[in-house]
């Protein structure tokens, strides 16, 4: 049972784009997702549904049951969950053993599997390429529609062509000493986007941003448990929505405002 020494995918995976890229080798980061042409703000690049879906609670240890779910796959779409990069996989063990396949699966779903909602953690292939990014420097987002079981990735900023397409892979309202320390025990590259090359002074105003976000964002919150009044919460999604400009740090805010919008209307405002 050798699946991963199975022929690689001959399917383009540019073409599963909805806008023209190139999935290309970059330096220093393995593959990535670029632009061929300028993409506005909001434009769906891509929409995708799962090789296979992992529920939250397995019975079985989870390689046994990720090498279950590569069994039911045709050999053209196993192919393309093992062409998938990794990091992490135990050294120490023989190839042709079980637990190295078992370990080798892992590997690949832990580098590459995002949340499928309710269904359990999916792997997605075409957006498995995208490469991270944090605060201002990622310009698309993922989400997971529920109801039509597809995962869907759109421009949060405008992409000028040539541009490299960049997700998140974390909540980037942290200072970069602990993105990176996230990012390097998990994902096992040390950050070097344009938001971690920042000069020490400006990425220390920066991180200070970041910070002001994220205690606002647990205030606005204590506003369900009463601890705050409703017009303190607006005021709050106010500074968190200037600090987000001054940061370039655009996502979540379709969430805020929202939000804010709920607590409007349990105001009567
Ligand atoms: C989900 S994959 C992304 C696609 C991957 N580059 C590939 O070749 O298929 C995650 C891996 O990509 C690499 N990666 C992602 N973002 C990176 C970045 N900003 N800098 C360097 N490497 C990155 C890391 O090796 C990480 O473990």
């Amino acid at each position: 049972m050798l699946w991963e020494n199975e022929a690689p995918p001959t399917d383009n995976e540019e073409d599963a784009y909805l806008v023209p890229v190139k999935v290309a080798e970059l330096p220093g980061k393995g593959m990535g997702v670029v632009a061929q042409r300028d993409i506005s703000q909001g434009e769906l690049v891509l929409r995708e549904e799962p090789l296979f879906v992992v529920p939250n609670k397995v019975s079985m240890s989870p390689g046994a049951v990720l090498l279950a779910s590569l069994a039911t796959l045709p050999p053209r779409e196993r192919a393309s969950f093992y062409n998938l990069s990794y990091v992490n996989l135990p050294s120490g063990l023989t190839p042709d053993s079980d637990a190295y396949h078992e370990q080798l699966a892992l590997a690949i779903f832990q580098t590459n599997a995002v949340s499928a909602g309710s269904r359990g953690v999916g792997v997605f292939p075409r957006m498995a390429r995208l490469n991270h990014g944090c605060s201002r420097a990622f310009n698309v987002v993922y989400t997971w529609r529920d109801d039509e079981g597809v995962l869907v990735v759109h421009a949060l900023k405008p992409i000028r062509a040539g541009e490299e397409l960049l997700t998140t892979y974390t909540d980037t309202k942290r200072p970069r000493h602990i993105r990176r320390e996230f990012l390097r025990e998990h994902y096992g590259f040390e950050c070097q986007c344009a938001v971690c090359s920042l000069p020490d002074d400006l990425s220390a105003k920066s991180d200070e941003r970041l910070n002001a976000m994220s205690e606002l964002y647990a205030r606005f919150s204590s506003w369900q448990h009463e601890r705050i009044s409703g017009s303190e919460a607006t005021a709050t999604a106010v500074s968190i929505w200037r600090l987000g400009e001054e940061e370039g740090y655009w996502s979540e805010r379709g969430q805020l405002a929202a939000d804010v919008i709920h607590v409007a209307a349990a105001h009567s405002e």
